[in-house]
């Protein structure tokens, strides 16, 4: 019989999302384009030709959803704000009627005592600033604190906890090395500058808030924990690199205040000498870290692969992600003490965990069954445990996604949630895996 688990008295349970993937009306009362209304609308950019125009309807759903995390008795909700619905123009005049739409969510939230975790940032930027050179511009850490000054005016006090971006990682490898994400730029030279004004721009909104806000920020980075393939030199190395350059690129400057020297290798001439001010202000001093944790990856060298000459050797048990996440929960608990070893004792939250597989039609019961989610689950909740036994400071945990969504440049046929959206009714249905979260949530875990 194992030993009961318990997490601590207050620990925080809840669920995430993000405005572009589930809202829908992405242009409603006012709203200006991003560069994914943009992405959407252009073919072959999206699988299927999905896009987030109508996404599961939140925009007029959020009451009914508000509902739903009630039902399933959620302490918190992480979602973001839709920087183009509350300043069209990414600057400038403020757009109420995209105030409104946040203030009702966070109102109805509250009402139902549910604690609303605000990110300011998930990968949609105003079209109108990418026409100004978006992330490549060194003024976005200025529109962006601008943007920040905005909603906490606004919201704090309703809001008690801020967070400035979601992954810059994703931001730009996805949308400036490799372009699998809007804005879909594939330069060498682009990635570093764009992920070094992510960092400024989290630093100038975090010195904002330092100035106005009473309550907590931070930063929400996603972790890949590396493992070398083999105990060759060149695997080693690899591995390194891979290392530096997904997790450590974010976690050094803020908290170390430069960064890896693997970056210089890989980048080589592609990357800059920076301002050592800059280091000033992205090392703005956090209330939490927030960790987003999917899978580890198992790394060779690989001399074709451009431009880290790293490969990732796939694994057994994966989900049915595109590129086969493994299920690995043993990563996650590696991932959480490694940033306690590396970085100190800051409260942690883990802000995004979670899998896609294939969920079978629902069975004769009506009831939607994801036995292969509520395993994954089950492992990652213990993996999660043995964290806080091992010393880390964790204090909170969302399951991503509360609702089957857009996932990105995948569409619709990725699906995340523990509750199944039916796209062309818009009807939710809890499955399994929700049922079992909803036990996790009431019992802190005991039902484990
Ligand atoms: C590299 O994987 C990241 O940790 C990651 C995974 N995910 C994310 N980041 C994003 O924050 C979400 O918007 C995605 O929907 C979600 C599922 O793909």
């Amino acid at each position: 019989m194992s030993k009961p688990i318990h997490f601590p008295p207050d620990f925080l349970w809840g669920s995430a999302t993000s405005a572009y993937q589930i809202e829908g009306a992405p242009l409603a009362d006012g709203a200006g384009h991003s560069i994914w209304t943009r992405f959407a609308a252009t073919p072959g950019k999206i699988a299927n030709g999905d896009t987030g125009d109508i996404a599961c309807d939140h925009y007029h759903r959020w009451r009914e959803d508000v509902a739903l995390m009630r039902s399933l008795g959620l302490k918190a909700y992480r979602f973001s704000v839709s920087w183009s619905r509350i300043l069209p123009q990414g600057t400038g005049a403020v757009n109420e009627a995209g105030i409104a739409f946040y203030e009702k969510l966070i109102d109805e939230l509250l009402a139902n005592g549910i604690e609303p975790m605000l990110t300011l940032y998930h990968w949609d930027l105003p079209a109108a600033l990418d026409d100004r050179g978006g992330w490549l511009n060194p003024a976005i850490a200025d529109w962006f604190a601008d943007y920040a000054r905005v909603l906490f005016e606004r919201f704090d006090g309703r809001v008690c906890f801020w967070t400035t971006l979601n992954e810059p990682w994703v931001v730009t490898d996805g949308g400036y090395l490799h372009g699998p994400l809007a804005p879909g730029h594939r330069n060498l030279y682009e990635a570093p500058i764009a992920s070094h004004n992510l960092l400024r721009a989290h630093g100038a909104a975090v010195k904002v808030y330092r100035e106005i806000g009473k309550h907590r920020i931070g930063l929400v980075v996603n972790i890949e924990p590396k493992y070398p393939a083999s105990d060759e030199p060149q695997d080693i190395a690899a591995t390194r690199r891979a290392d530096a350059y997904m997790n450590r690129q974010y976690l050094d400057p803020v908290f170390h205040g430069h960064y890896p020297a693997e970056l210089k290798e890989i980048f080589g001439a592609a990357w800059p000498d920076w301002p050592r001010e800059d280091f000033d202000l992205i090392g703005q001093k956090l209330d939490y870290i927030g960790i987003n944790y999917y899978t580890r990856s198992v790394c060779r060298h690989e001399e074709t692969n451009w431009p880290l000459k790293v490969a990732a050797v796939r694994q057994t048990q994966s989900t049915h992600m595109e590129t086969g996440w493994e299920v690995f929960p043993q990563g996650l608990t590696d991932t959480l003490v490694e940033f306690r070893r590396r970085y100190g004792d800051l409260p942690v939250y883990v802000m995004e965990n979670g899998s896609t597989f294939y969920d079978p039609p629902n069975a004769e019961d009506g009831q939607m069954h994801d036995p292969l989610r509520v395993d994954c689950l089950k492992k990652n909740l213990h993996a999660l445990h043995a964290a806080i036994e091992q010393g880390v400071d964790l204090r909170g945990y969302m399951v991503w996604s509360l609702l089957d969504n857009l996932e990105w440049s995948l569409g619709f046929a990725k699906r995340f949630g523990i509750v199944h959206v039916n796209f062309e009714t818009q009807q939710r249905t809890p499955k399994d895996s929700a049922l079992l979260y909803a036990q996790v949530v009431a019992s802190n875990g005991a039902c484990l």
